[in-house]
């Protein structure tokens, strides 16, 4: 055997595994050669078998879990979490991953207890049941991917990522920080995050750019008792640029007012209140008028936030807000 393949072998995997340690492998490709990896895809495959076994042991996977793992490519997690699990849920965009995927386990006892989506897991309408989310993430979905996960409810038990480390920093940063985005505070919201840790980009074939963590995302239970789309309706507001004044934010722009007056309208329809004088068109100039006066008390009396800027404000602050503006109809969803 040639040295650089007993070196690439290390970890105790098997010398005969082409999905192990790349040791018949060129760079960036598949086990068998047969196609490129596409980095645009996130295809960055977890090589290192300690690492892979750590982010399944740190799942505390039961044996009648079902798990959801996003993005399986050659299946090199997949596997650890079949030993561990009843039922694995992968899905994946890429067919000839899924391929690769199928064909790796097709004979053996694990086949019937995996599924095997293929898709993007963002376009799928309604994610079958699961009890924890497993990813070696692609990188370039790791947002709208968290914020899915974050919405779910029923919520997981917990979801163990692999995200490149300023995405993880991102889910930790507090108000004041140069981090501190509408992720955070979703993110701290509804979920306690811990971090499991740091992994090297050699870790990976072919290696990215950037360092990763692992992190692990426990959603709270119970849950808090807010509408999550009102929740984050008020977030997608205020961070639209986090560092405007909330009244700048909201008073100062045409389209936000525009929405919130439209939002006034259909909870007034829908519960049987009349608009001060008659709601056509002629009198829509009222309506506006009544929006501004009632977003101009919430932040000018009710809570006193109107100078505060969203990257200043806890989470305190924003729900002060939702509960503020709910208590005078106007809504965010
Ligand atoms: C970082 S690789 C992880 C592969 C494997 N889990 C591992 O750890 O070795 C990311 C995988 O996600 C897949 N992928 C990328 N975008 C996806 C999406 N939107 N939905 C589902 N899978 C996706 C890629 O094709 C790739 O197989």
């Amino acid at each position: 055997m040639p040295k650089s393949a007993r070196k690439n072998n290390g970890g105790g995997v098997s010398k005969s595994d082409p999905y192990s340690g790349a040791a018949s492998r060129k760079k960036g490709h598949s086990a068998n050669n047969v196609f490129k990896f596409n980095t645009d895809l996130g295809q960055h495959i977890l090589k290192n078998p300690g690492v892979a076994q750590a982010i399944v042991d740190k799942a505390d996977l039961k044996q009648s879990d079902i798990v959801l793992e996003v993005g399986p490519g050659t299946g090199n997690l997949t596997t650890k979490i079949l030993e561990k699990a009843k039922k694995v849920i992968a899905c994946e965009a890429d067919p000839r991953m899924a391929a690769e995927i199928t064909k790796r386990f097709q004979g053996t006892p694990a086949q019937k207890r995996l599924e095997i989506i293929l898709g993007d897991v963002l376009k799928h309408p309604q994610l079958p049941y699961f009890d924890v989310c497993i990813s070696n993430t692609p990188y370039q979905i790791s947002s709208p991917l968290t914020f899915r996960l974050l919405a779910l409810s029923p919520a997981p038990r917990s979801c163990v990522l692999m995200f490149q480390r300023e995405f993880a920093m991102r889910l930790f940063a507090q108000p004041g920080t140069k981090l501190y985005s509408r992720l955070s505070v979703n993110a701290q919201m509804w979920a306690k995050i811990s971090h499991v840790m740091k992994v090297g980009k050699n870790n990976f074939n072919p290696p990215p750019q950037v360092e990763s963590d692992v992190v692990k995302i426990v959603p709270k239970v119970p849950r808090p008792q807010i509408s999550y789309d009102e929740w984050d309706g008020l977030l997608r507001i205020c961070f639209v640029r986090k560092n405007r004044t909330l009244r700048s934010g909201f008073l100062g722009t045409t389209s936000v007012m525009e929405m919130l007056e439209s939002n006034y309208r259909t909870y007034c329809a829908q519960n049987n209140i009349k608009l001060a004088g008659n709601p056509n068109r002629k009198k829509k100039g009222k309506v506006s008028e009544l929006v501004r006066q009632k977003v101009t008390k919430v932040l000018v009396e009710t809570t006193e936030l109107c100078e505060k800027r969203a990257r200043m404000c806890d989470e305190g602050d924003f729900l002060k807000l939702l509960y503020a503006f709910n208590q005078e109809g106007i809504h965010f969803s």
